[in-house]
C-alpha cells in the first residue's frame, strides 16, 4: 500500500513554466485521472510522480521517501520496487520477443525462485486477460501499436507495484480492450493499488474516483 503527496510543484523547461502550484494527494485504492488540453503538462506531471524527472520546485513525498532529494539511480530503484509506469508509446527492445520485453523489470530487482514462479504465473494470467498469449514469443517489431501497448501494460504490472502511473493507457486500443483494462484497474484498486493516469478519454474519466483538470496554474478538481 502506498500514498503520495505533492505540494506546490512547478516545472519549467529552459526557464519557461509548464505549470505551477500543483498539489495532489493520492491514497491506496484510488484511481485518479488527470485531464487537460494537449501540451498542458500531463505527461510531465506523471513523469515527476513516476520519478522519471524532478520538479523545478515543490515537494513530493512517496510513503516515507522524499522524492525530490533522490538522484537518478535512487529514483530508478524506487520505481523498480514501487511504481509501474505505463507510457503513451511503451518503448520496447525491438529485436526481443514480447515475453522477453515483459521480463525486463524482473532483471532490475533480485527475485527468489518463489517470487519468479509467481511472476511467471502473473504474466500468463495477464497475457490471457489482455489476449496476447499467442503473441508472447513474437518479436515486438512484428506487433501492432495496440498489441505493443498491451505488452507495455503487462510489463508495468509484472513486479506487482503499489502505484501505477499510466499515460494515456488506452490511447491505441479499441473500446472492448480498453474496457478490459479499466476492469482490471478496478480489480487492482480493490487490492489497494493507487492508480494515477493521464487521459483524454471520457470512458477512462468515468472509471476514475477523482478527476482533475491540469492547468498552468495547478490542478482543478472536476469530480
Ligand atoms: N524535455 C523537455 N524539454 C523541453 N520541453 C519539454 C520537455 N518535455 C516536455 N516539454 C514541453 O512541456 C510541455 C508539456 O508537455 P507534456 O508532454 O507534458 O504535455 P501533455 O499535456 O502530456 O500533452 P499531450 O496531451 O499532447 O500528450 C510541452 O510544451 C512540451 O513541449
Amino acid at each position: 500500500m502506498s500514498q503520495i503527496q505533492l505540494c506546490n510543484i512547478s516545472k519549467s523547461f529552459q526557464g519557461s513554466f509548464v505549470f505551477k502550484n500543483v498539489d495532489l494527494k493520492g491514497e491506496a485504492g484510488q484511481i485518479i485521472a488527470i485531464r487537460g488540453k494537449s501540451g498542458v503538462g500531463k505527461s510531465t506531471l506523471l513523469n515527476i510522480i513516476a520519478g522519471l524527472e524532478l520538479p523545478t520546485s515543490g515537494s513530493y513525498q512517496l510513503d516515507d521517501i522524499n522524492m525530490v532529494e533522490k538522484n537518478i539511480n535512487e529514483l530508478s530503484r524506487i520505481r523498480g520496487e514501487k511504481i509501474g509506469y505505463i507510457s503513451q508509446f511503451s518503448p520496447m527492445v525491438p529485436n526481443l520477443t514480447a515475453f522477453e520485453n515483459i521480463c525486463i523489470p524482473l532483471l532490475l530487482i533480485k527475485q527468489n525462485d518463489d517470487v519468479t514462479d509467481s511472476r511467471m504465473k502473473r504474466i500468463e494470467e495477464l497475457s490471457k486477460l489482455f489476449e496476447i498469449q499467442d503473441l508472447l514469443h513474437k518479436k515486438v517489431n512484428k506487433l501492432s501499436g495496440g498489441e505493443i501497448q498491451r505488452v507495455g501494460i503487462i510489463r508495468s504490472l509484472v513486479n506487482e507495484p503499489s502505484i501505477i502511473v499510466a499515460d494515456e493507457p488506452t490511447g491505441s486500443l479499441d473500446d472492448e480492450t480498453s474496457s478490459n483494462i479499466l476492469d482490471y484497474f478496478h480489480t487492482l484498486k480493490l487490492e489497494g493499488i493507487l492508480i494515477i493516469l493521464a487521459t483524454h478519454s471520457k470512458m477512462v474519466s468515468d472509471h476514475s474516483d477523482i478527476v482533475y483538470n491540469l492547468t498552468k496554474d495547478g490542478l482543478i478538481l472536476e469530480k
